[in-house]
């Protein structure tokens, strides 16, 4: 049996205590631990590591006895932990503009290092960080969680059994309403930093580094892009209720082509108001059929099922063109998306496993994002070609 001891740090934040500790560190000790392909049992000891010592307590003592029963350990000296020759890995969700210190001060330690998108605000930075694990030889990953919803899994599902015949375009549509904070009823629900850009905020610096590794999973590379970003809101009000200016794109709208052709356009806000069949769905059409995934569910339509529309509005739509969709039958049970990539990064660490997702690969994330942000800029499409 192998024991890791993982330093997470970013721990106290939305993503680092709902995703990556109840739903994924916490969970698996429950399970008792993950088995590497070798049969051998790999267990976590987590140590919980931020500035905020309440938050902490917390987390680690409250949560972790309501999940597991057991308590965990924490600190707040940061600089401590990360030296300490017990610590296996590090890990970091804290916001995108503190990650470069905490993998820095982690590659040079030796440890292994695993951490949330962007791993920076730009290129040269994200660069550094990638440069920094290789050269010292460490395991490095970045979460790219979105590989393992239900509904992805089964867009890829659909594209190896041929379904889509050639595929033609996609179309995603992301977003929802994020309230500003104005009415003090409805409080915004995502951090104020994601609103400005000096502190590392912005739509497309979020979200590009998504559409970047899912679109190369599903369809290959992007081989250039086209977008247009737009500031909609531009006051919203911050944790303590101040009104801040928002500087930071809060929807942004893209073209992506592949480098073997297909037209991929991506509308994504948080200042739109949703129907449709959920926050994130993509459409797949090919000649032989189309899908719309959700985040778990997936619709699809074959050419045998597919209407044949005429246009009169003249006259109330005959057609009901919802029920021309299958909602496809869950065939398996599915972890959370988190889980399971925390779940092959420890048999990564501890058993040599693949684990392809690399800082490296987060580099192209960012420079997905920072294309988007100089074509809208310049008003024109950016190569990403290499
Ligand atoms: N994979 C995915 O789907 C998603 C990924 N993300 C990524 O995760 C990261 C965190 O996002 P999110 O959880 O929404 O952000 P939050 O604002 O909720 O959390 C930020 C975390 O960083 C810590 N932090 C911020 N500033 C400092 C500082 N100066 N010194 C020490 N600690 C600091 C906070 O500590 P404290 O609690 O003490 O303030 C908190 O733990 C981002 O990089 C984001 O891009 C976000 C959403 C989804
Ligand atoms: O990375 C992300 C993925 O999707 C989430 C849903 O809004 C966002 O919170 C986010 O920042």
């Amino acid at each position: 049996m192998t024991n890791l001891t993982i330093a997470m740090h970013g721990v106290t934040g939305r993503m680092g205590t709902h995703q990556h500790f109840v739903r994924s560190i916490l969970a698996i000790m429950r399970q008792g631990g993950v088995r590497g392909a070798n049969g051998e049992v790999i267990q976590v000891t987590p140590i919980l590591l931020g500035r905020n010592e309440t938050k902490l307590r917390h987390l680690a003592e409250v949560v972790a006895d309501q999940e597991i029963g057991a308590q965990v350990a924490w600190s707040t000296d940061v600089d401590a932990v990360l030296t300490d020759p017990q610590v296996d890995i590090v890990f970091d969700a804290s916001s995108t503009q503190m990650r470069a210190s905490i993998v820095r001060q982690a590659a040079q330690q030796g440890r292994a290092v695993y951490c949330e998108k962007p791993i920076a605000v730009d290129v040269p930075q994200a660069m550094v960080l990638a440069e920094l694990c290789e050269s010292a030889g460490i395991k490095n990953g970045v979460v790219q969680d979105k590989l393992w919803l239900p509904g992805v899994c089964k867009l890829r599902a659909l594209r190896d059994e041929g379904f889509f015949g050639d595929i033609l375009s996609v179309r995603g549509e992301f977003g929802y309403w994020v309230f500003t904070g104005h009415d003090p009823d409805r409080p915004a629900q995502r951090p104020s930093w994601n609103y400005r850009r000096e502190d590392g905020g912005g739509m497309m610096l979020d979200m590009f580094c998504h559409w970047q590794y899912l679109l190369g999973d599903l369809l290959g590379p992007i081989d250039r892009v086209l977008a247009h970003a737009t500031i909609d809101l531009p006051e919203r009000i911050d944790e303590a209720g101040n009104p801040y200016p928002c500087t930071a794109d809060d929807s942004a709208y893209a073209i992506f082509v592949t480098e073997s052709g297909i037209t991929c356009q991506f509308n994504c806000s948080w200042a739109t108001r949703v129907r449709r069949d959920d926050l994130l769905t993509i459409q797949i059409d090919g000649t032989k059929g189309s899908a719309v995934a959700g985040l778990r569910d997936c619709w699809v339509q074959e050419m045998a099922a597919t209407p044949r529309p005429v246009w009169n509005p003249d006259i109330p739509q005959p057609i009901d063109f919802h029920s021309g969709w299958q909602k496809l039958p869950d065939t398996t049970t599915y972890d959370n998306a988190f889980k399971v990539q925390w779940e092959l990064f420890l048999r990564h660490v501890a058993a040599d496993e693949p684990f392809p997702w690399t800082l490296r690969r987060g580099v192209d994330g960012v420079a997905l994002a920072e294309a988007g942000q100089t074509s809208s800029a310049e008003q024109r499409w950016v190569s990403l070609g290499g």
